[in-house]
């Protein structure tokens, strides 16, 4: 395996038609190595090890995953339209359940069976050219999102905090790694720093899958944003020795109509400690995150995962990685063996701890006196 330096401009998802590859998560940041995915299946096992990973990324990963397969000469389809269109759905519903919290993988598969069932019948080809064109439609679009809800976010936050020597926190990975590029979150931080508005990010761990240390670290240095991390477990003590952070901004997997906020576990002990020390608490995520049909967040599907990604953890070694020799990840027992371990990917943030949610059509903020969103209208301060 080589071992190299963070690249200057990320690409975790590669789409060179007919062909994927991901960036492998598990070796970052110690190997960058791409992985081909070739089909559907490839793409499932990709998001459900978590090789792939992140709301946005999840769900434009599976959609090209089919892609590929689709546009694979060997890929054993059959010849009539409508069984195409019925085989394509029958991938697409595999797909679903690779992961069960982030919305934006329903939400594409609701999108491209859309685009299947509405493809012209004459011709087997069309119903493969519509759905590849909507699969690098998603691609193309979630970028351009991205921009749009760093670009608001960091207004948002200029706004109520002055333009420049601004201190922010956030937690788990938004940014590249977890979208199609720029990031949600991260996509704010990067804004800021573009415009000169960062003085200082500050970022968690983000345990057991380490999210923050080794994907949000590798990305902020590829970047040279000036960064820190901390523990988990050290946040309060950060905003109290810190009033120079105003804010603490994280992403979402999932956002019911009231605001109710499923983001990476740790997010809703976050948003308590940023209410008890008086800082605003943003959440930035496309609008492919929010999940009109659920009235609040209890009826969210929270993914646990397994024990062994708290009882144990996975490095290099610091004396090869030192020397610049070859680097293998290794797994580490932390915890005794026969201890046992509760391991929620997921928490839920009540809407009132939350200060603004910022989406690419613009920033939603809770009516005054309010506890609760309405995410089900456009937001006040639209995007034409
Ligand atoms: C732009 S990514 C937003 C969220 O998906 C992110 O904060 C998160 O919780 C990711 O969880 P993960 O388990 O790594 O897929």
């Amino acid at each position: 395996m080589a071992t190299q330096s963070p690249p200057a401009s990320l690409e975790a998802i590669r789409w060179r038609r007919p062909r994927l590859s991901i960036l492998d998560q598990l070796l970052l940041p110690h190997t960058s190595t791409y992985v081909d995915i070739r089909s559907s299946a490839d793409g499932h096992r990709a998001i459900a090890t978590m090789q792939t990973r992140g709301a946005p990324a999840i769900a434009i990963v599976a959609a090209l995953s089919l892609a590929a397969e689709l546009l694979d000469p060997e890929s054993p389809l059959p010849d009539k339209e409508g069984d195409r269109a019925r085989v394509i759905e029958a991938r697409l519903d595999y797909l679903a359940t690779s992961r069960p919290t982030a919305v934006n993988l329903f939400d594409a598969v609701r999108k491209l069976k859309a685009v299947v069932q509405g493809a012209p019948q004459e011709l087997c080809a069309d119903v493969v050219a519509a759905y590849v064109a909507a699969a690098e439609a998603m691609l193309k679009d979630d970028v351009a999102d991205n921009r749009a809800i760093g670009r608001l976010g960091a207004q948002f936050i200029a706004s109520r905090h002055g333009a420049s020597g601004l201190g922010v926190l956030t937690h788990c990975n938004t940014g590249a790694l977890a979208t199609a590029g720029h990031g949600t979150a991260l996509g704010i931080v990067r804004t800021l720093h573009e415009e000169n508005g960062l003085d200082h990010v500050y970022f968690t761990e983000t345990r057991p899958y380490n999210q923050g240390a080794r994907l949000t670290a590798y990305e902020l240095l590829a970047e040279r944003i000036p960064a820190t991390l901390v523990c988990d477990s050290a946040v309060s003590a950060l905003l109290r020795a810190q009033p120079g952070i105003k804010a603490v901004v994280v992403g979402a997997d999932r956002v019911a109509r009231n605001g109710d906020t499923a983001n990476k576990i740790g997010t809703y002990q976050l948003a308590i400690a940023a209410r008890f020390h008086g800082r605003d608490f943003i959440v930035a995520a496309p609008t492919t995150s929010i999940d009109n049909s659920l009235q609040d967040g209890t009826e969210i599907a929270i993914e646990e995962r397994a024990q062994d990604e708290v009882l144990v953890t996975h490095g290099v070694a610091v004396d090869k990685l030192m020397n610049n020799s070859e680097v293998e990840r290794a797994a580490v027992r932390v915890a005794p063996l026969g201890a046992q371990a509760w391991n929620p990917s997921f928490d839920v943030t009540p809407a009132h701890l939350i200060t603004a949610i910022v989406t690419e059509r613009g920033v939603y903020v809770r009516a005054d006196g309010a506890a609760e969103f309405d995410l089900t209208g456009p937001p006040p301060s639209s995007v034409a």
